[in-house]
Protein backbone atom coordinates (compact mmCIF):
# COMPACT_ATOMS: atom_id res chain seq x y z
CA UNK A 1 0.00 0.00 0.00
CA UNK A 2 1.19 3.36 -0.76
CA UNK A 3 0.57 6.20 1.67
CA UNK A 4 1.49 10.03 1.34
CA UNK A 5 0.92 12.38 3.07
CA UNK A 6 0.13 15.86 0.62
CA UNK A 7 1.33 19.03 2.58
CA UNK A 8 4.15 18.20 5.27
CA UNK A 9 4.32 21.61 6.77
CA UNK A 10 3.20 22.16 10.80
CA UNK A 11 1.18 19.04 11.31
CA UNK A 12 2.07 16.94 8.29
CA UNK A 13 5.79 16.40 9.46
CA UNK A 14 4.29 15.25 12.98
CA UNK A 15 1.63 12.84 11.91
CA UNK A 16 4.69 11.76 9.15
CA UNK A 17 7.36 11.36 11.99
CA UNK A 18 4.71 9.18 14.05
CA UNK A 19 3.95 6.71 10.95
CA UNK A 20 7.08 6.33 9.88
CA UNK A 21 8.58 5.53 13.46
CA UNK A 22 5.65 3.26 14.36
CA UNK A 23 6.27 1.07 11.29
CA UNK A 24 4.72 2.40 8.37
CA UNK A 25 6.26 3.77 5.45
CA UNK A 26 4.83 6.83 4.45
CA UNK A 27 6.31 9.46 2.21
CA UNK A 28 6.11 13.40 2.97
CA UNK A 29 5.03 15.55 0.21
CA UNK A 30 6.07 19.49 0.53
CA UNK A 31 6.41 22.39 -2.21
CA UNK A 32 9.04 24.02 0.82
CA UNK A 33 12.32 22.86 -0.74
CA UNK A 34 14.49 23.53 2.16
CA UNK A 35 12.19 21.68 4.59
CA UNK A 36 12.05 18.29 2.25
CA UNK A 37 15.61 18.71 2.14
CA UNK A 38 15.90 18.43 6.24
CA UNK A 39 13.64 15.83 6.22
CA UNK A 40 15.36 14.03 4.01
CA UNK A 41 19.01 14.49 5.33
CA UNK A 42 18.38 15.17 8.82
CA UNK A 43 14.49 13.23 9.62
CA UNK A 44 11.93 14.88 11.16
CA UNK A 45 12.53 16.08 14.35
CA UNK A 46 9.43 16.22 16.51
CA UNK A 47 9.92 18.67 19.85
CA UNK A 48 6.94 19.52 22.16
CA UNK A 49 5.49 16.69 24.25
CA UNK A 50 8.06 14.33 22.83
CA UNK A 51 11.63 14.81 21.45
CA UNK A 52 12.10 12.50 18.65
CA UNK A 53 14.04 12.18 15.17
CA UNK A 54 12.41 10.24 12.94
CA UNK A 55 14.02 9.04 9.04
CA UNK A 56 11.44 9.42 6.64
CA UNK A 57 11.42 9.60 2.98
CA UNK A 58 10.07 13.44 1.87
CA UNK A 59 10.16 14.44 -1.91
CA UNK A 60 8.73 17.83 -3.61
CA UNK A 61 5.65 17.98 -5.54
CA UNK A 62 7.09 17.67 -9.04
CA UNK A 63 9.01 14.42 -7.71
CA UNK A 64 5.55 12.34 -7.43
CA UNK A 65 5.47 9.47 -9.39
CA UNK A 66 3.30 5.92 -9.89
CA UNK A 67 -0.18 6.32 -7.83
CA UNK A 68 -1.06 6.46 -4.21
CA UNK A 69 -3.49 4.13 -2.37
CA UNK A 70 -4.01 6.35 0.58
CA UNK A 71 -3.43 10.20 0.47
CA UNK A 72 -3.76 12.36 3.84
CA UNK A 73 -4.50 16.16 2.83
CA UNK A 74 -2.32 18.56 5.27
CA UNK A 75 -1.94 21.75 2.96
CA UNK A 76 -3.58 24.67 3.58
CA UNK A 77 -7.42 25.01 2.04
CA UNK A 78 -6.14 28.08 0.34
CA UNK A 79 -3.79 25.97 -1.44
CA UNK A 80 -6.07 24.02 -3.09
CA UNK A 81 -6.84 25.03 -6.19
CA UNK A 82 -3.79 25.33 -7.04
CA UNK A 83 -2.60 21.44 -5.04
CA UNK A 84 -5.27 19.56 -5.81
CA UNK A 85 -5.62 18.99 -9.39
CA UNK A 86 -1.80 17.55 -9.47
CA UNK A 87 -2.65 15.46 -6.99
CA UNK A 88 -5.23 13.72 -9.20
CA UNK A 89 -2.88 12.43 -11.42
CA UNK A 90 -1.58 10.37 -9.34
CA UNK A 91 -4.53 8.08 -7.78
CA UNK A 92 -6.12 5.76 -8.93
CA UNK A 93 -10.11 5.47 -9.32
CA UNK A 94 -10.09 3.43 -6.14
CA UNK A 95 -7.27 5.61 -3.93
CA UNK A 96 -8.09 7.33 -0.97
CA UNK A 97 -7.85 10.94 0.01
CA UNK A 98 -8.67 11.74 3.91
CA UNK A 99 -8.53 16.20 4.14
CA UNK A 100 -7.23 16.70 7.56
CA UNK A 101 -7.71 20.19 6.93
CA UNK A 102 -9.69 22.89 9.00
CA UNK A 103 -12.82 24.03 8.56
CA UNK A 104 -15.29 21.99 6.38
CA UNK A 105 -13.06 20.87 3.60
CA UNK A 106 -14.74 18.02 2.02
CA UNK A 107 -16.91 19.28 -0.42
CA UNK A 108 -13.77 21.62 -2.13
CA UNK A 109 -11.82 18.41 -1.96
CA UNK A 110 -14.30 16.51 -3.92
CA UNK A 111 -14.69 19.18 -6.33
CA UNK A 112 -10.96 18.53 -7.44
CA UNK A 113 -10.60 14.85 -6.57
CA UNK A 114 -14.03 13.23 -7.01
CA UNK A 115 -16.58 12.77 -4.36
CA UNK A 116 -16.09 8.91 -4.65
CA UNK A 117 -12.48 9.15 -3.27
CA UNK A 118 -12.82 11.73 -0.76
CA UNK A 119 -13.16 11.26 3.04
CA UNK A 120 -12.00 13.08 5.74
CA UNK A 121 -11.67 14.03 9.31
CA UNK A 122 -11.06 16.50 12.35
CA UNK A 123 -7.70 16.78 14.27
CA UNK A 124 -8.24 17.24 17.67
CA UNK A 125 -4.08 18.23 18.55
CA UNK A 126 -2.14 21.10 16.91
CA UNK A 127 1.20 21.77 15.86
CA UNK A 128 3.57 24.81 14.90
CA UNK A 129 6.15 24.54 11.66
CA UNK A 130 10.20 25.53 14.04
CA UNK A 131 12.32 25.80 11.19
CA UNK A 132 13.20 22.77 8.20
CA UNK A 133 13.06 19.93 9.29
CA UNK A 134 11.33 20.88 12.66
CA UNK A 135 8.03 21.00 13.92
CA UNK A 136 6.38 21.31 17.74
CA UNK A 137 3.57 19.51 18.86
CA UNK A 138 1.42 21.41 21.03
CA UNK A 139 -0.40 19.28 23.17
CA UNK A 140 0.30 16.07 24.44
CA UNK A 141 -0.13 13.81 21.92
CA UNK A 142 0.95 10.29 23.87
CA UNK A 143 -1.97 10.71 26.95
CA UNK A 144 -4.06 8.76 24.99
CA UNK A 145 -7.20 11.26 24.39
CA UNK A 146 -8.67 10.65 20.76
CA UNK A 147 -6.46 12.39 18.26
CA UNK A 148 -8.74 11.83 15.09
CA UNK A 149 -12.41 11.95 14.17
CA UNK A 150 -12.37 10.76 10.62
CA UNK A 151 -15.31 9.33 8.48
CA UNK A 152 -17.26 9.31 4.83
CA UNK A 153 -19.03 12.48 3.58
CA UNK A 154 -22.47 10.05 3.98
CA UNK A 155 -21.56 8.66 7.39
CA UNK A 156 -21.08 4.89 6.17
CA UNK A 157 -18.81 2.62 8.16
CA UNK A 158 -16.84 1.68 5.28
CA UNK A 159 -14.24 -0.87 4.81
CA UNK A 160 -12.07 2.39 3.09
CA UNK A 161 -13.05 4.44 6.39
CA UNK A 162 -11.74 1.81 8.35
CA UNK A 163 -8.57 1.15 6.36
CA UNK A 164 -8.03 4.84 6.87
CA UNK A 165 -8.60 4.62 10.55
CA UNK A 166 -6.06 1.51 10.70
CA UNK A 167 -2.81 3.63 9.30
CA UNK A 168 -4.03 6.76 11.57
CA UNK A 169 -3.60 4.83 14.59
CA UNK A 170 -0.03 4.19 14.14
CA UNK A 171 -0.26 7.60 15.68
CA UNK A 172 -2.80 7.45 18.33
CA UNK A 173 -6.26 6.67 19.11
CA UNK A 174 -8.69 7.35 15.95
CA UNK A 175 -12.43 7.38 16.37
CA UNK A 176 -14.88 6.91 13.19
CA UNK A 177 -17.98 9.16 13.68
CA UNK A 178 -21.26 8.34 11.84
CA UNK A 179 -21.70 12.17 12.10
CA UNK A 180 -18.80 13.66 9.80
CA UNK A 181 -20.72 17.01 9.27
CA UNK A 182 -21.19 17.16 13.08
CA UNK A 183 -17.60 16.66 14.12
CA UNK A 184 -16.69 19.17 11.19
CA UNK A 185 -18.86 22.29 12.66
CA UNK A 186 -17.77 21.40 16.48
CA UNK A 187 -14.37 21.85 15.47
CA UNK A 188 -15.20 25.03 13.36
CA UNK A 189 -16.69 26.31 16.77
CA UNK A 190 -13.18 25.78 17.98
CA UNK A 191 -11.65 27.40 15.06
CA UNK A 192 -13.52 30.25 14.68
CA UNK A 193 -13.28 31.27 18.10
CA UNK A 194 -10.10 30.41 19.40
CA UNK A 195 -8.19 30.47 16.07
CA UNK A 196 -10.25 33.60 15.32
CA UNK A 197 -9.61 35.40 18.40
CA UNK A 198 -6.00 33.84 18.68
CA UNK A 199 -5.76 35.38 14.80
CA UNK A 200 -6.92 39.04 15.79
CA UNK A 201 -4.74 39.65 18.79
CA UNK A 202 -1.73 38.28 17.68
CA UNK A 203 -1.99 35.92 21.32
CA UNK A 204 -1.61 32.49 22.57
CA UNK A 205 -5.00 30.43 23.62
CA UNK A 206 -3.84 31.19 27.02
CA UNK A 207 -3.38 35.05 26.57
CA UNK A 208 -7.16 34.64 24.59
CA UNK A 209 -8.41 33.38 28.13
CA UNK A 210 -7.24 35.77 30.09
CA UNK A 211 -8.63 38.87 28.34
CA UNK A 212 -12.30 39.28 29.70
CA UNK A 213 -13.12 41.38 26.33
CA UNK A 214 -11.77 38.51 23.80
CA UNK A 215 -12.61 35.74 26.03
CA UNK A 216 -16.32 36.93 25.73
CA UNK A 217 -15.86 37.13 21.83
CA UNK A 218 -15.21 33.62 21.95
CA UNK A 219 -19.66 32.76 23.25
CA UNK A 220 -20.59 35.80 20.92
CA UNK A 221 -18.83 34.04 17.44
CA UNK A 222 -19.92 30.36 19.00
CA UNK A 223 -23.35 31.41 18.80
CA UNK A 224 -24.13 32.56 15.85
CA UNK A 225 -22.00 29.46 14.56
CA UNK A 226 -24.67 27.26 16.68
CA UNK A 227 -27.61 29.43 14.94
CA UNK A 228 -26.05 28.44 11.33
CA UNK A 229 -25.24 24.60 12.03
CA UNK A 230 -28.67 24.40 13.40
CA UNK A 231 -30.41 26.00 10.36
CA UNK A 232 -28.72 23.77 8.13
CA UNK A 233 -29.80 20.66 9.79
CA UNK A 234 -26.68 19.51 11.09
CA UNK A 235 -25.87 18.10 14.69
CA UNK A 236 -22.84 19.28 16.30
CA UNK A 237 -20.91 15.75 17.69
CA UNK A 238 -19.50 16.32 21.45
CA UNK A 239 -16.58 17.61 22.60
CA UNK A 240 -14.90 16.13 25.24
CA UNK A 241 -18.02 15.27 26.13
CA UNK A 242 -19.94 18.73 26.01
CA UNK A 243 -22.47 19.92 23.98
CA UNK A 244 -21.48 22.46 21.74
CA UNK A 245 -24.44 24.47 22.50
CA UNK A 246 -23.40 25.57 25.96
CA UNK A 247 -20.51 26.99 24.47
CA UNK A 248 -22.52 29.90 22.67
CA UNK A 249 -23.54 32.77 25.05
CA UNK A 250 -25.73 35.83 23.69
CA UNK A 251 -27.68 37.24 26.65
CA UNK A 252 -27.70 36.12 30.19
CA UNK A 253 -24.94 35.99 32.72
CA UNK A 254 -25.72 32.32 33.11
CA UNK A 255 -24.96 31.57 29.74
CA UNK A 256 -22.02 33.79 29.74
CA UNK A 257 -20.49 31.24 32.61
CA UNK A 258 -21.29 28.27 30.93
CA UNK A 259 -19.82 29.05 27.67
CA UNK A 260 -16.50 30.22 29.81
CA UNK A 261 -16.39 27.37 31.20
CA UNK A 262 -16.43 25.03 28.30
CA UNK A 263 -13.85 27.25 26.48
CA UNK A 264 -11.81 26.49 29.73
CA UNK A 265 -12.00 23.13 30.26
CA UNK A 266 -11.06 22.66 26.80
CA UNK A 267 -8.13 24.79 26.36
CA UNK A 268 -6.62 24.42 29.89
CA UNK A 269 -4.32 22.04 28.16
CA UNK A 270 -3.14 24.07 25.26
CA UNK A 271 -2.80 27.21 27.00
CA UNK A 272 0.31 28.25 25.16
CA UNK A 273 -0.62 26.77 21.39
CA UNK A 274 -1.00 29.04 18.46
CA UNK A 275 -3.36 28.86 15.73
CA UNK A 276 -2.39 27.96 12.79
CA UNK A 277 -3.86 31.63 11.48
CA UNK A 278 -1.50 32.94 13.58
CA UNK A 279 1.06 31.38 12.68
CA UNK A 280 0.39 32.24 8.79
CA UNK A 281 0.02 35.90 9.68
CA UNK A 282 3.44 36.07 11.64
CA UNK A 283 5.20 34.67 8.70
CA UNK A 284 3.48 37.03 6.46
CA UNK A 285 1.18 34.39 4.78
CA UNK A 286 -2.56 34.65 3.69
CA UNK A 287 -4.57 32.40 6.39
CA UNK A 288 -7.80 30.14 5.53
CA UNK A 289 -10.27 32.46 7.49
CA UNK A 290 -12.50 32.32 4.56
CA UNK A 291 -12.74 28.60 4.98
CA UNK A 292 -13.31 29.18 9.07
CA UNK A 293 -15.24 32.33 10.04
CA UNK A 294 -15.70 33.39 6.43
CA UNK A 295 -17.76 30.06 6.19
CA UNK A 296 -19.99 30.83 8.65
CA UNK A 297 -20.67 34.12 7.39
CA UNK A 298 -21.59 32.57 4.50
CA UNK A 299 -23.66 30.10 5.05
CA UNK A 300 -25.48 32.43 7.54
CA UNK A 301 -26.09 34.59 4.18
CA UNK A 302 -27.37 31.48 3.17
CA UNK A 303 -29.78 30.71 5.91
CA UNK A 304 -30.31 34.77 6.53
CA UNK A 305 -28.49 34.40 10.12
CA UNK A 306 -27.10 37.44 10.80
CA UNK A 307 -23.22 36.59 12.13
CA UNK A 308 -21.57 40.26 13.19
CA UNK A 309 -18.80 38.63 15.26
CA UNK A 310 -17.60 36.07 12.57
CA UNK A 311 -17.76 39.00 9.99
CA UNK A 312 -15.44 41.17 11.93
CA UNK A 313 -12.98 38.32 12.52
CA UNK A 314 -12.81 37.98 8.93
CA UNK A 315 -12.12 41.54 8.29
CA UNK A 316 -9.82 42.18 11.07
CA UNK A 317 -7.82 38.97 9.84
CA UNK A 318 -7.70 40.33 6.48
CA UNK A 319 -6.67 43.76 7.92
CA UNK A 320 -3.72 41.88 9.44
CA UNK A 321 -2.89 40.23 6.32
CA UNK A 322 -3.19 43.56 3.86
CA UNK A 323 -0.76 44.94 6.40
CA UNK A 324 -3.16 47.69 7.67
CA UNK A 325 -3.54 46.33 10.71
CA UNK A 326 -1.45 45.39 13.25
CA UNK A 327 -1.36 42.15 14.95
CA UNK A 328 -2.01 42.95 18.49
CA UNK A 329 -5.20 43.13 21.15
CA UNK A 330 -5.69 46.57 20.49
CA UNK A 331 -7.95 44.42 17.47
CA UNK A 332 -10.25 44.29 20.16
CA UNK A 333 -11.74 47.79 19.76
CA UNK A 334 -13.66 46.47 16.43
CA UNK A 335 -16.08 44.97 18.90
CA UNK A 336 -18.80 45.73 20.04
CA UNK A 337 -19.64 43.48 22.80
CA UNK A 338 -23.11 43.40 25.24
CA UNK A 339 -22.86 44.32 29.07
CA UNK A 340 -22.42 40.88 30.85
CA UNK A 341 -21.89 41.82 34.46
CA UNK A 342 -23.78 39.93 36.82
N1 LIG B 1 -1.30 23.85 12.92
C1 LIG B 1 -2.27 23.35 13.66
O1 LIG B 1 -2.19 23.36 14.90
C2 LIG B 1 -3.47 22.72 13.03
C3 LIG B 1 -3.72 22.84 11.67
N2 LIG B 1 -4.80 22.18 11.11
C4 LIG B 1 -5.07 22.28 9.69
O2 LIG B 1 -4.15 21.44 9.00
C5 LIG B 1 -3.83 22.00 7.72
C6 LIG B 1 -2.31 22.18 7.64
O3 LIG B 1 -1.93 23.10 8.64
P1 LIG B 1 -0.41 23.36 9.02
O4 LIG B 1 0.34 22.10 9.03
O5 LIG B 1 -0.43 24.22 10.22
O6 LIG B 1 0.05 24.24 7.75
P2 LIG B 1 1.53 24.54 7.21
O7 LIG B 1 1.43 25.80 6.42
O8 LIG B 1 2.52 24.46 8.31
O9 LIG B 1 1.79 23.31 6.23
C7 LIG B 1 1.26 23.23 4.94
C8 LIG B 1 2.39 22.79 4.04
O10 LIG B 1 1.86 22.54 2.74
C9 LIG B 1 2.84 22.99 1.81
N3 LIG B 1 2.24 23.18 0.49
C10 LIG B 1 1.65 24.28 -0.04
N4 LIG B 1 1.26 24.05 -1.31
C11 LIG B 1 1.61 22.77 -1.58
C12 LIG B 1 1.49 21.94 -2.73
N5 LIG B 1 0.97 22.41 -3.86
N6 LIG B 1 1.95 20.67 -2.66
C13 LIG B 1 2.53 20.21 -1.52
N7 LIG B 1 2.70 20.96 -0.41
C14 LIG B 1 2.24 22.21 -0.43
C15 LIG B 1 3.34 24.28 2.43
O11 LIG B 1 4.56 24.65 1.85
P3 LIG B 1 4.90 26.23 1.71
O12 LIG B 1 5.35 26.65 3.05
O13 LIG B 1 5.96 26.21 0.65
O14 LIG B 1 3.63 26.91 1.27
C16 LIG B 1 3.47 23.86 3.89
O15 LIG B 1 4.74 23.32 4.17
C17 LIG B 1 -4.62 23.31 7.64
O16 LIG B 1 -5.85 23.10 7.00
C18 LIG B 1 -4.87 23.67 9.10
O17 LIG B 1 -6.02 24.47 9.29
C19 LIG B 1 -5.61 21.36 11.84
C20 LIG B 1 -5.40 21.22 13.18
C21 LIG B 1 -4.35 21.91 13.89
C1 LIG C 1 -4.54 24.34 17.23
C2 LIG C 1 -5.96 24.00 16.86
C3 LIG C 1 -6.22 22.52 17.23
C4 LIG C 1 -6.88 24.92 17.66
O1 LIG C 1 -8.07 24.53 18.12
C5 LIG C 1 -6.25 24.23 15.41
O2 LIG C 1 -6.98 23.51 14.80
C6 LIG C 1 -5.71 25.41 14.68
O3 LIG C 1 -5.41 26.42 15.27
O4 LIG C 1 -5.65 25.34 13.44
Amino acid sequence: MRIAIFGSGAMGTVLGAFLNKNGLEVVLIDSYAEHVKALNEKGAHIIGCVDMTVPVKAILPEQMEGKYDIVFVFTKQTSNAEALPKLKNFLNEDSIVCTLQNGVPEYSVSEYIGGNRTVGGTVLWGATFISPGVSEVTQDVTCGDNLFDIGEIDGKITDRIQKVAAVLEHMGPVCIVENLMGARWSKLILNSCMSGMSAVTGSVFGDVLNNLKASACLGLIASEIIEVCTAAGVKFEDVMGMDMKDWGWTATYDDYELSQRCFRKFYADKRTAKASMLQDLEKGKKTEVDMINGFVVEQGKKYGIPTPFNDIAVKVIKGIENKELPLSMDNLKFFDIPDFKA
